[in-house]
């Protein structure tokens, strides 16, 4: 029988020729994304030309997924080729990606799992520094959160749409781990706890079973706690892992967080209207007419073409008292017919009605 050296070294063999081969084919598909590069010059000119189209992107993600012959999970093998995408892309062009910051945030860590790694993230303090970046065309898109599986909606995002007339390009979901983190031996010593209010809400439970009479203090980001607890002595932060990598700091306690499965929704934003990718989700921006029933019959065509609501919020629409805006996700795409033939009766009993966004579901 050979020796373990021997059948390491015969198989090892194997994987360098394989090696050679994935290589080669990668530096086949580079090419092909330098030649796609030069058809959208030359019919949308240098400076115009749209690089990313994020509905292609959704199909060969969807593709490989659903090829995927193992052992490797269909998830494992969408991340590697959202991988290969993004370093395509950047050599067509490298997209610029503002997100809410500062480095190390869960906003990074989505426009990562969004963009893939060869994107250039922007962090920026604020969400509506991030839509007015995109709208100036400083940078190509934006990232920003818009709903917590736990806590609920991002007013703020919300109502950035109402002054702001950028599409809806994407979505992104992500899953949040919070961990309890500081220079600290033990956690009865812990002075202050520093974290994002939303993240506090989120880990309420356990703080007040395991650290009830240690004072939570509120602050801008994760990665600002993150920085906190870095420098002051006694304190610790909750934060991802993210600031974690960034800030090097020692977990005290992991996986916090109250629901197991707790999800954050970020939406990219951008200047371009997506065509459909085959599996799409549309994002309204409406308000009824201040009548008895306006609401009902503002939502009936949707029923009535069986299109299938999946989120409604109501906003106050800051212009008068009482008045309020609804904003509306539902699944489908604008330029199919059934769904127009729904938005065109639906836009009758609107007094107020935008698409904000024909956009591919989240694929990863
Ligand atoms: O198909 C295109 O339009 C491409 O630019 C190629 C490609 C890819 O690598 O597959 C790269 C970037 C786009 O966002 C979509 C797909």
């Amino acid at each position: 029988m050979a020796t373990e050296q021997e059948q390491l070294l015969a198989i090892r063999n194997r994987i360098d020729a394989i090696d050679r081969q994935i290589l080669d084919l990668i530096s086949q598909r580079a090419r092909c994304a330098q030649d796609v590069a030069r058809v959208k010059q030359a019919f949308g000119g240098a400076k115009d030309a749209v690089f990313y189209r994020p509905e292609r992107e959704a199909q060969v993600l969807r593709r490989v997924m659903d090829d995927n012959p193992g052992p490797l999970s269909s998830e494992e093998v969408g991340r590697l080729f959202r991988e290969i995408m993004s370093a395509c892309l950047a050599l067509e062009r490298p997209l610029r990606i503002a997100f809410l910051g500062p480095e190390g945030t869960f906003t990074q860590a989505a426009a990562f799992k969004h963009f893939g790694h060869s994107a250039i993230t922007v962090p920026l303090r604020a969400i509506d520094e991030v839509f007015r970046e995109v709208e100036s065309g400083v940078v190509d898109y934006g990232v920003v959160p818009v709903e917590n599986s736990t806590e609920g909606v991002v007013n703020h995002t919300l109502d950035m749409f109402l002054l702001s007339s950028l599409n809806i390009c994407g979505e992104v979901q992500l899953r949040i781990h919070h961990h309890l983190c500081g220079f600290v031996d033990d956690v009865k010593a812990i002075t202050r706890i520093y974290s994002h209010q939303q993240s506090l809400a989120q880990c309420r439970e356990w703080l007040d079973l395991n650290l009830p009479h240690v004072p939570r203090v509120p602050v801008a980001s994760n990665a600002e706690a993150a920085r906190i607890a870095l420098n002051e002595p006694g304190s610790a932060c909750i934060t991802g892992q993210g600031a974690i990598d960034i800030y090097q700091l020692p977990i005290l306690a992991g996986n916090i967080e109250d629901q197991p499965d707790n999800t954050t929704r970020f939406l990219i934003i951008g200047q371009q209207p997506i065509p459909p990718s085959g599996d799409d989700r549309t994002t309204l921006l409406v308000s009824s007419y201040n009548r008895p029933g306006s609401l009902q019959a503002l939502l009936a065509p949707l029923a009535e073409h069986g299109l299938t609501m999946t989120r409604i919020e109501s906003r106050p629409s800051r212009k008068g008292m009482w008045d309020y805006v609804f904003f509306i996700d539902f699944d489908g795409h604008c330029e199919e017919p059934l769904v127009a033939t729904a938005l065109s009766e639906l836009k009758q009993e609107a007094s107020l009605f935008r698409i904000l966004g024909s956009y591919p579901k989240g694929v990863l």
